[in-house]
């Protein structure tokens, strides 16, 4: 509570010291005063330039350093070359973009008074001040971002959930917590019992299940909590939005990209089928972006809401996941009697393969899988042309009618698409992936 209640007051605090020490009018940090496409503002405060503002844009980084390829610049030796950046992640039309900042520095930023740390990511809300110290200070303007439908029943000690939203599903809304000890950001997902309990498709195995697994291509539960109406689940905060929203903005991914996501997404996986652990919800908005400036990132998984445990290798018979997404066998199931599932012989994790080969079809191309009258895939579109041969055989075998023709994780990894890169592969792995560096 202590970080956060010094945060807070120093926050109001330093806004209100800084507008009357500059003496700026006020009604120029008003947000919704400013032109189309800006989703906030950095308002500049140096002993050694006039007062200025940064305009945060959709999908442009604004970078701040010593630089003069900066957006902006600083001129004291102290600073460093690329000192911090400030980037935006749209997750969807109705919700209020996050921004996040990246600190770059070597001598260190600071947020609201906290240092972030070299590599680091932190979510960015309406009055919080960045400070480059000995430099400049910077603050932050975004309009309104409370969440009207926010409520929870946590009233743990450990965490503070704030109203910033992260992302809404099915069952859940995620906000952005703050771990009371050390002030580091989390995401807590807020699970409403009573949307879960008339579902008969979600057993409550999300936290159970999270809680056994430790990977790094998997999300980190920190901790859970259960309260009347509520599950709480705090996990890390992965700072790059999801992949929806990244192929969205991208319209298509590249090929050698696409190669290093599906190489950890079998890391992943091959990870939990090792376990018997089916996903059974895999899709673009369920994989997560560790924030990154190139085209090499991490990749989380998340959302473990159907995911299941198949003891002793039995099979699965209900209808769960995406419909876009999911394997025929379980299509199949939709809508059948109890009884007909009884006599089906179900199915298993063999159905993550099948979700494997929509995600990869929809990363190259943009578009949903087309299947011609026979079941063949169909690579018609122009921009197929330029995808590898090895690439879209991969994506046939992956999307094979039949479980049983369907490649295993170990069998997809030595698929001649990968195994051509093995050596460059593993050690970008180790290197990128393994070190777990934060960016
Ligand atoms: N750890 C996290 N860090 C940042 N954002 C997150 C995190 N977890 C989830 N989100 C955001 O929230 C969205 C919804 O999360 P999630 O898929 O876990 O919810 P859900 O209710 O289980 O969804 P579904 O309807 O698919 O079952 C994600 O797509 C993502 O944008």
């Amino acid at each position: 509570m202590e970080f956060l209640s010094r945060a807070i007051l120093s926050r109001s605090e330093s806004t209100q010291i800084l507008c009357e020490l500059s003496q700026i009018d006020e009604s120029t940090l008003d947000i919704q005063q400013t032109e189309d496409g800006v989703l906030g503002r950095l308002f500049v405060f140096s002993s050694t330039s006039p007062q200025t503002a940064i305009s945060i844009k959709k999908y442009e980084d604004v970078t701040v350093g010593r630089g003069n390829a900066n957006t902006y610049q600083l001129i004291q030796s102290t600073a460093s070359y690329r000192h911090f950046r400030v980037y935006s992640v749209l997750v969807d039309d109705d919700m209020d973009p996050l921004v996040y900042c990246q600190d770059l520095s070597s001598n260190g930023t600071f947020l609201n008074h906290c240092l972030i740390g070299k590599g680091n990511v932190v979510l960015l809300s309406d009055g919080d001040i960045l400070d480059v110290r000995h430099c400049a200070s910077f603050l932050y303007q975004q309009k309104n971002t409370t969440d009207d439908d926010y409520h929870h029943e946590y009233d743990g000690e450990e965490f503070s959930i704030t109203h910033r939203l992260l992302g809404t599903g099915g069952f859940s809304r995620i906000y952005m917590a703050i771990e009371n000890k050390t002030g580091r950001q989390y995401a807590c997902k807020i699970i409403e019992k009573r949307k879960v309990s008339s579902s008969r498709f979600y057993d409550d195995h999300e936290v159970s299940i999270l809680k056994k697994l430790n990977h790094p291509n998997i999300v980190h539960v920190a901790m859970d909590y259960n309260s009347e109406n509520q599950f709480f689940i705090f996990e890390e905060l992965v700072t790059g939005g999801d992949l929806f929203s990244y192929l969205t903005k991208m319209g298509t991914v590249p090929e050698v990209t696409c190669l290093f996501i599906m190489y950890q997404l079998l890391q992943a996986l091959g990870y939990l089928h090792s376990q018997n652990i089916a996903h059974r919800d895999l899709k673009l908005e369920n994989i997560l972006i560790v924030s990154s400036s190139d085209s090499v990132f991490r990749i989380i998984l998340t959302d473990f809401g159907v995911a299941r445990c198949m003891e002793n290798g039995k099979r699965m018979s209900t209808f769960v996941g995406t419909l876009e997404y999911t394997a025929p066998e379980v299509r199949d199931l939709k809508g059948r009697s109890r009884r007909y599932k009884e006599l089906n012989m179900g199915y298993g994790k063999e159905v993550d393969i099948w979700s494997l080969g929509i995600i990869m079809y929809l990363l190259l191309s943009g578009n949903s899988p087309i299947f011609s009258m026979e079941g063949n895939i169909v690579f018609e579109d122009a921009i197929w042309r330029t995808v590898s041969r090895q690439a879209k055989d991969l994506i046939c075998s992956f999307l094979q009618k039949e479980p049983s023709e369907r490649p295993t994780v170990e069998e997809a990894l030595e698929h001649p698409w990968f195994y051509r890169h093995k050596s460059r592969l593993d050690k970008l792995y180790k290197t990128r992936i393994l070190k777990r560096p934060s960016s």
